[in-house]
């Protein structure tokens, strides 16, 4: 009998769900026991996915929480917002552990998720129970936890690049603007004008312009950092990519840091940490280079003539921003190397 952990995921046929394939494939201590889909059940998963063919050899389970709970021990769910806010309670009650990749969890209060959302919230019993997965920041919190809620893609890349020079008290939280750029594949696989070819084809356009779902999440983790309430200014844009975030942040320095200090800072607090990458100086991040990888890379230019410091992180939204962060936080939860499953070096070119 295998002693791997036996893990499901719900939303196996989204961006983020055969994501998670990609790499539990070839992760020393998961098995994938069951695939699932709420509207292709009984297909082989390679039917849709032709990639994983002679890889995945299982069929598409349809959402049973008996069956979930009688086969696996932990479930991914890769399931729109809205969605797991009514499927992650029944699995919890099934006694599975869930790491859930949507926005349902992330939240404390269930009336900032209603306003910025639009959708009911989960309810307070399970949302208390969720364990906010942003894996650098808060690794101590998720080991031995049963539920963990996975950050999102734009909230782990400008987060990442803020907090270590917040924590320091470094820069002017009332200062923060953050200019956030995401490929395509962000949106999920379902189709819509806005991912429609033709309109994102030689295009790069902004949307939800200080009103995006991820501003109160940010907010909500700077919060807990600086010890008072923050704002940010938040634009996100589309660009005519299929993965990466490039998350650039300005922000009032309260001292004369250079460059040097800002890297020796950043690295100090990423130490224990394998995904975060602190360039050297002038060296800024490009997505390509941490395509279809777990890392997160950041680059900054303190700028002595105006006081700003600008910072510059990048991901790949669909690993780093989804599944990759996902599977990091499933080894934290079980004690497990930080980085086990993941090690692979971005695709390049
Ligand atoms: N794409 C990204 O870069 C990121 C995504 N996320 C979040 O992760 C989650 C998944 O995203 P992504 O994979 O991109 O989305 P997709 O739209 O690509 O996939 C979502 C999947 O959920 C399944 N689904 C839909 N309705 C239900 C339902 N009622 N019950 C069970 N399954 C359902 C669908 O599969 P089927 O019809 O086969 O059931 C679908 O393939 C979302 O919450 C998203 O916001 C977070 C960070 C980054
Ligand atoms: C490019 C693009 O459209 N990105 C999506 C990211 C959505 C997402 O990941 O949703 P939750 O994290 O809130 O579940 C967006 O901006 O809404």
């Amino acid at each position: 009998m295998s002693s791997k952990l036996k893990v499901a995921i719900v939303g196996s046929t989204g961006y983020g769900g055969v994501e998670l394939i990609r790499f539990l494939v070839h992760h020393p201590q998961v098995e994938i026991v069951s695939v699932i889909s709420s509207s292709s059940a009984g297909a082989p998963i390679s039917d849709g996915f032709p990639h994983l063919t002679d890889i995945v050899v299982l069929d598409l389970d349809g959402v049973d929480i008996h069956e979930i709970a009688a086969k696996a021990d932990l479930v991914f769910t890769a399931t729109p917002s809205g969605v797991s806010t009514q499927l992650v309670p029944q699995l919890l009650d099934a006694g599975l552990k869930v790491i859930d990749l949507s926005g349902d969890f992330r939240l404390l209060s269930g009336a900032t998720y209603e306003a910025w959302y639009k959708k009911p919230a989960a309810s307070p019993e399970y949302l208390k129970q969720a364990v906010y997965g942003l894996s650098e920041v808060y690794a101590e919190k998720l080991a031995g936890v049963s539920f963990i809620s996975n950050p999102g893609c734009y909230p782990t890349a400008t987060l990442l690049g803020i907090i270590p020079a917040l924590k320091a008290d470094w820069i002017d939280h009332r200062t923060l603007i953050v200019d956030a750029k995401s490929g395509v594949s962000g949106s999920g696989r379902g189709t819509s004008l806005t991912s429609h070819y033709a309109e994102m084809n030689e295009n790069f356009k902004a949307y939800k312009v200080n009103k995006h779902q991820h501003i109160p999440e940010i907010e909500q983790v700077l919060g807990d950092i600086a010890g008072e309430d923050v704002t940010v200014t938040f634009t996100t844009q589309l660009v005519p990519m299929t993965r990466g975030i490039m998350s650039t942040i300005y922000v009032t320095l309260k001292g004369d840091y250079t460059d040097r200090d800002l890297i020796g800072l950043y690295r100090d607090y990423y130490i224990d940490h394998p995904f975060v990458r602190v360039r050297g100086e002038g060296i800024w991040p490009a997505t390509k280079e941490v395509f279809g990888s777990n890392y997160c890379d950041i680059g900054f230019s303190a700028d002595a003539r105006t006081g700003r410091l600008t910072i510059i992180s990048v991901i790949d939204n669909v690993v780093k921003g989804a599944a990759g962060q996902a599977i990091q936080n499933l080894n934290l939860m079980m004690g497990w190397e930080e980085n086990l499953g993941l090690g692979f070096i971005p695709v390049y070119p």
